[in-house]
């Protein structure tokens, strides 16, 4: 992989930091990675679940529903107690009070007509790119799918590991700050690449949301029919309890907010879930072959979610100075350049450390959901990473390309997860189920274990169970049998 030259960028006279505005803090952690650890952590604590952390905008809508300041976890507690019990009516009712929405048990779902009109209205380069992003999706997704596995472990014993779709899933498309079709391509492709017959969506109500008609158009041409106008916590107790018009789903899947990620969190055992994929996060690693300019694209890129957490990490004297020069300008002629600067400001930092070796740690113990690699030895640093929902290889592979294109799920754990969890992919949407085939050979030759642990265990029924069959049809040759 050719790196770019960037030495005629840095030759450039940059202003010095103290000329820009934008307020992200700059660590310098060559002394101490320690502090720096702890200081990441802290930061993107704040957009995780065990955070939290709510905007003004947010408790205020929760005071003026609820009639008082609650905690995220309690407010997600009432409202999926409400729908649990209340069914539809206290969904319709939430959905109206916090997504300002007049809906009705008729108007809930959208319909073929809407599907089919958006559809039309659809520009057809959009329902191409549609098409060619599937293809991509799809190739990577079949590919990648398990296959039954049979093991023969002797004469009459073979094992098959098995694995069947799931029935009946849900996807939540976020939609309170941004539209997100690629979300929807995101979940549904794996899922509909792994067999899975029903999929139920839910998207909010918001002109960015269920009524944006380039989202229809899109589940229109992925031939995904039963949407609904609902989100946050309301739509997850919707799909895991079921509601009248509304049928349970075995596994709610997808991307969302705090409110989503808490209630998700809560309904599992009721239905599954994929992971807790929160507020998008990056990590960009960089060294002295990476542009300035490009990382400060890489870090906007996540941060204009909004919220977003973008950490630079770098051992380059004077990069990360530089990289904030870069982001006061790209933030200036950007159409999102509001939001993504309050996510830089609260949830970002630009950080130096001593060396690779500290900076390759650091990522590890911050366990990012997107690692860009940005330096001239991307597949040699990926081989020590190994705590990142998806890692981006080299100067050319922004994750905005897994964003939109590549091929593997952009639906990926968020918060420090991904130390432990993976991205959603098809086989997410299988369930897997040992099959047994033992004949009476194949119990003859197990027998004696079989029965030494159940008289261990002190479980007679169970050495019964193998016994009898043993005695009333001896084999020959075995031990104990004539
Ligand atoms: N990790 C991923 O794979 C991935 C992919 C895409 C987007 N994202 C993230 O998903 C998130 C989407 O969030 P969003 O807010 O735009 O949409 P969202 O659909 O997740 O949430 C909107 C819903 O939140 C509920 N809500 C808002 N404020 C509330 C309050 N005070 N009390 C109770 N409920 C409330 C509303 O009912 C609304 O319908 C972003 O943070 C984005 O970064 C993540
Ligand atoms: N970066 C998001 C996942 O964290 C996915 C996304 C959707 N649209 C653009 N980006
Ligand atoms: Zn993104």
């Amino acid at each position: 992989m050719s790196a770019p030259a960037p030495s005629d960028l840095r030759d450039r006279p940059y202003p010095p930091p103290g000329a820009t505005t934008l307020a992200m803090p700059l660590i310098d952690a060559t002394r101490d990675p320690q502090t720096a650890a702890d200081t990441l952590k802290a930061l993107r604590a704040k957009l995780s679940p065990q955070g939290d952390v709510v905007s003004p905008r947010g408790r205020a809508l929760t005071r003026e529903v609820f009639g008082e300041a609650l905690a995220p976890r309690e407010v997600v507690q009432r409202i999926l107690e409400q729908v649990r019990t209340r069914g539809c009516e206290a969904l319709l009712e939430f959905t109206r009070k916090l997504d300002h929405a007049d809906l009705t048990p008729d108007t809930l779902r959208v319909s073929a007509d809407e599907l089919a009109q958006a559809h039309r209205a659809a520009a057809p380069e959009y329902l191409d790119t549609i098409r060619r992003v599937r293809g991509h999706l799809e190739a990577f997704q079949t590919a990648i799918l398990h296959q039954d596995i049979t093991v023969q472990r002797g004469p009459g014993h073979r094992l098959t590991q098995r694995y069947r779709p799931l029935k009946r899933v849900g996807v939540c498309v976020p939609g309170g700050a941004a539209a997100y079709p690629s979300s929807l391509m995101m979940t549904v492709i794996p899922a509909r690449a792994a067999g899975v017959e029903q999929i139920a969506v839910v998207v909010p109500p918001t002109a960015f949301g269920g009524y944006n008609a380039n989202l229809l158009a899109a589940c229109h041409e992925l031939g995904v029919t039963e949407i609904y106008r609902i989100g946050g916590a309301q739509a997850v107790a919707a799909l895991a309890y079921g509601v009248e018009g509304i049928a349970p789903v075995d596994k709610i899947v997808g991307p969302g907010n705090l409110f989503v990620a808490l209630a998700k969190q809560a309904v599992y055992g009721v239905v599954d879930i994929d992971s807790i994929a929160g507020p998008s996060e990056v990590v960009v690693l960089a060294d002295e072959t990476a542009r300035p300019d490009y990382l400060a694209a890489d870090l906007i890129s996540q941060a204009e979610h909004a919220p977003g957490s973008s950490l630079l990490i770098t051992w380059v004297e004077g990069l990360a100075e530089q990289v904030l020069i870069h982001l006061e300008r790209q933030l200036a002629g950007l159409e999102r350049g509001d939001l993504a600067r309050e996510s830089l400001e609260q949830f970002g930092a630009l950080i130096r450390v001593a060396n690779r070796d500290e900076a390759i740690a650091l990522t590890n113990q911050i366990a990012p959901e997107h690692l860009h690699i940005s330096t001239n030895q991307p597949a040699e640093d990926a081989e020590r990473l190994h705590a990142a929902g998806a890692i981006f290889l080299g100067h050319d592979a922004p994750v905005a390309a897994g964003d939109y294109a590549a091929g593997p799920s952009h639906v990926l754990p968020t918060g420090g997860t991904p130390r432990w969890a993976s991205g959603l992919c098809s086989n997410d949407f299988l369930k897997r189920t040992s099959l047994i085939e033992i004949d009476h050979d194949g119990l003859a030759a197990l027998a004696p274990d079989i029965t030494r642990l159940a008289d261990i265990e002190g479980l007679p029924g169970h050495k019964l169970s193998v016994t009898i069959r043993l005695d009333s049809r001896p084999t020959p040759g075995q031990p104990g049998q004539s």
